[in-house]
């Protein structure tokens, strides 16, 4: 358990944040420069704030009232960031056995041998870090600070710097951490994927601030979570359970009580609740069930908030029968031309082709 009241001035930008976490993955999401680095920089203590507190597992590591600042290595935090940052006149070996350096024997919980078994770095124990992949040296990053037998894990951007097979490589690396392992992680991302996949809870920051925090549905249902960002980058994430796959067309059907979500693949057994995450480019918005259309996916809906400026679009949020939400990127003409306005009845229309297993995330602990 980690709770967080910070404030610190860095120049003309101003932090005041608090937010806590009970375990799992608290994702920190938020614009470029709305203070996810500094936060990470605070807890881990490599700023010191001006004023405030932080506590871990009921231990003060910073009180400024009380004059309690424990240094960095004395916190028992995992750091992984964007960049691996290997020593790299080390061997890989070495590297991971720097992280036990500073922690005590008797509270080496994390073993070697497992950690190198699970992050499948075996093979490379001999190499030093300039022979080594951008997917293989962030593995060892992740080694090195999980020997050191952290209460919490702090991971800054640890995909942002990689490919997307890369990332589908280590994602369900990071899931054991939080799975097997039980490390409370708090996770820095832009990435709404990486966030539906990992993490129960949400903290997002803008301007230093924190603009909203809760379970990742509820926060990510809200167009307001991701404002400022392009179209293209904008994601909802729907909640659905696996019905059935579909052989003969190599289908899985998911659902929800707003229709059926066919995704292209395999989506994991039946039974298993997921995350379906959706791009707001990928959803197109009608005010009848289609028919003669190729798409299958029709979720019922109403119109929730619209997000328009003053530009030709539009981001509309459709609050869905049941649970849930979707965003959807639309023209301004279009919703003028449908006269669809908050409260007005719609289906959420979303290509198949548009969603497979990438798209699904096992819904976190
Ligand atoms: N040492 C510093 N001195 C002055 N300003 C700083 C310092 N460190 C960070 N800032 C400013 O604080 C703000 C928050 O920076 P921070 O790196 O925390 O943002 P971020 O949300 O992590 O952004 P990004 O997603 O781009 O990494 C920025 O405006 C940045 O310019």
């Amino acid at each position: 358990m980690i709770r967080v009241d910070l404030h610190k001035r860095l120049g003309a930008f101003e932090l005041a944040i608090a937010f806590e976490s009970d375990g799992g993955v608290l994702a920190l999401f938020g614009p470029s420069g709305s203070g996810k680095s500094a936060t990470i920089a605070l807890i881990a203590g490599l700023m010191r704030p001006d004023r405030g507190a932080i506590v871990l597992d009921g231990r003060p590591l910073v009180d400024t009232a009380q004059g309690v600042i424990v240094p960095p290595h004395a916190r028992r935090i995992g750091l992984v960031f964007q960049d691996a940052q290997l020593f790299p006149h080390l061997s890989v070996k070495q590297n991971l056995l720097f992280g036990r350096w500073f922690t005590p024997r008797s509270e080496r919980r994390i073993a070697f041998a497992p950690v190198v078994e699970t992050l499948g770095i075996g093979h490379l124990l001999g190499r030093r870090p300039g022979r080594l992949s951008g997917g293989e040296k962030q593995r060892v990053a992740i080694g090195r600070a999980l020997l050191s037998s952290p209460r919490l894990l702090l991971m800054d951007e640890p995909l942002a710097a990689l490919d997307a097979e890369r990332k589908q490589e280590i994602l369900p690396l990071i899931e054991r951490l939080r799975d097997e392992v039980r490390i409370p992680i708090v996770y820095v991302s832009h990435a709404v994927e990486e966030v539906a996949r990992l993490a129960a809870r949400v903290v997002v920051l803008a301007n230093g601030r924190v603009a909203m925090a809760g379970a990742v549905e509820d926060v990510f249902g809200d167009g307001a979570a991701q404002a400022g960002e392009s179209r293209f980058r904008r994601a909802s994430f729907v909640t659905a359970r696996v019905a059935r796959h579909d052989t003969h067309w190599g289908l899985t059907e998911l659902s929800h009580p707003a229709g059926t979500i066919w995704l292209a693949g395999h989506a994991g057994p039946p039974g298993r609740d997921c995350r379906v995450i959706v791009r707001a480019t990928d959803v197109t918005l009608a005010t009848a069930h289609p028919a003669g259309l190729s798409v299958r996916t029709a979720l019922a809906g109403t119109v929730g908030r619209i997000e328009a400026g003053d530009g030709p679009l539009a981001i509309v949020t459709v609050d869905l029968a049941g649970h849930g939400h979707v965003l959807a990127s639309a023209t301004r003409k279009a919703l003028a031309e449908l006269d669809l306005a908050p409260g007005r009845p719609v289906f959420a229309l979303i290509k198949t082709v548009a969603l497979d297993e990438q798209a699904v995330a096992v819904v976190p602990p």
